[in-house]
């Protein structure tokens, strides 16, 4: 599913020696050298074995939205609105945004109690978000059926956005501001010596560096592996499909989502929708071929919900992959026994819509700067111990997100 070309920036060498090497040309690693480079720091180099947004970051259409039952969540969703909101101007690109709100079906009354505490905490940071009635809910979703659900939590403030555009907007932004950018130039080691970060090789030669920073999405366990830093980080597919244009066109609707299922549907331009649903039988794997088999667990899904959609075509499809983290929650830190090897990874399919704050926080870990927030429960630390445990929130206290996809 090409939708657009992407930038590159083609590898015939690298740098002998860079300031800070970036391992990673997906979203993450683009915000982040962007944020870099934007606060004058020399010799950002990002390298990217593919092209830019090979990795998850190609999706066609990515959700943005600070609606998250956490605090810490919330605050980083919040600011990564703002800023996509305002991406035509800083870093200067068109980003598709389109402020839709996003629409939580809600189908019993567990699950509404449970929103109903996200909205006020939301409430609290800001988010206006809140939760409307089945007629509300179908007023602004007309697929929705009012009698089968039992209400809905709204944010008009959230939305989606282009990723690949965004990537490019980044990475071009970037390198006005002085970054390297090296596509197609895989790391194949990074060299440690007592501590401290020597080197990362590549097949056009070896950049010595102080500082490398891990935005290798799902592939990130495997980098840390070779500065010896344990990222848990597991691969796991995720997979859409476009409708093509549907006769009649569909409504103007909000990024609606089932949160029993994970099934969601939005627009796709202006006659289409985009289909998708996290399949609870999918294996850990870095396979991403496309497969239609999760169609039936989303046809179900909708027709509970919102009938007139079950039978809805689905054409082309893609298949991306989460960078799933035991409690779904990032991981943004500086690795303990590496000195300045720093990681934003495990987004665990929030990467997209946490891009611009995650590239501020980063910049300010890098920099020494007070961060807008405390990072400290993102540390990979807090999975340490004897066991990686799914569904584990480890010792520090990082509260597991509600929402499961
Ligand atoms: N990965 C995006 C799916 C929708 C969401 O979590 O908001």
């Amino acid at each position: 599913m090409e939708r657009s070309t992407a930038t590159d920036f083609a590898t015939v060498s690298v740098p002998d020696r860079a300031e800070v090497v970036i391992i990673g040309g997906g979203i993450i690693g683009a915000s982040i050298a962007f944020h870099l480079a934007e606060a004058g720091v020399p010799g950002v180099l990002l390298l990217e074995r593919d092209r830019p947004a090979a990795g998850s970051s190609g999706k066609p259409i990515g959700g943005v939205r600070a609606q998250f039952s956490d605090p810490l969540n919330i605050r980083i969703g919040r600011r990564s609105l703002e800023a996509w909101r305002a991406f035509a101007a800083r870093p200067g690109a068109d980003i598709g945004f389109a402020g839709v709100g996003y629409l939580f079906l809600l189908g019993d009354a567990t699950e509404l109690a449970l929103f109903e505490e996200g909205v006020a905490t939301q409430n609290g940071l800001g988010v206006p978000s809140r939760i409307v009635r089945p007629d509300e809910a179908a007023a602004l979703c007309p697929y929705v059926d009012p009698d089968r659900v039992i209400a809905a939590a709204y944010c008009p403030t959230d939305g989606y956005a282009l990723p690949e555009p965004a990537v490019r907007g980044y990475l071009h932004a970037a390198v006005r501001h002085g970054a390297a950018v090296r596509t197609h130039c895989p790391v194949t080691a990074v060299d440690t010596s007592g501590g401290a970060l020597g080197a990362v090789r590549t097949p056009y030669g070896t950049v010595r560096t102080g500082t490398v920073i891990c935005c290798a999405g799902a592939w990130s366990r495997e980098v840390g592996a070779m500065a010896g830093v344990r990222l848990p980080v597991t691969p796991l597919r995720r997979q859409i499909a476009l409708t093509g244009p549907l006769d009649p066109p569909p409504p103007r609707i909000p990024f609606t989502l089932d949160f029993a299922s994970t099934a969601n549907f939005h627009n796709d331009g202006a006659d289409g929708l985009l289909l998708g649903l996290s399949d609870p039988r999918q294996e850990p794997g870095f396979g991403r071929d496309y497969s239609r088999e999760w169609l039936e667990p989303f046809r179900a899904a909708v027709a509970r919900r919102a009938p007139a959609l079950a039978t809805v075509p689905a054409g082309h499809g893609w298949a991306g992959l989460y960078e799933a983290t035991p409690d779904n929650n990032a991981l943004i830190g500086e690795a303990p026994d590496v000195r300045r090897f720093l990681y934003a990874t495990g987004f665990s399919g929030h990467g997209f819509l946490q891009a611009p704050a995650v590239g501020e926080l980063v910049r300010d870990l890098y920099l020494g700067r007070e961060p807008f927030l405390d990072i400290g429960p993102l540390a990979a630390s807090r999975f340490d111990g004897p066991a990686e445990e799914e569904g584990s929130a480890g010792h520090t206290g990082a509260r597991p997100e509600a929402h499961i996809i």
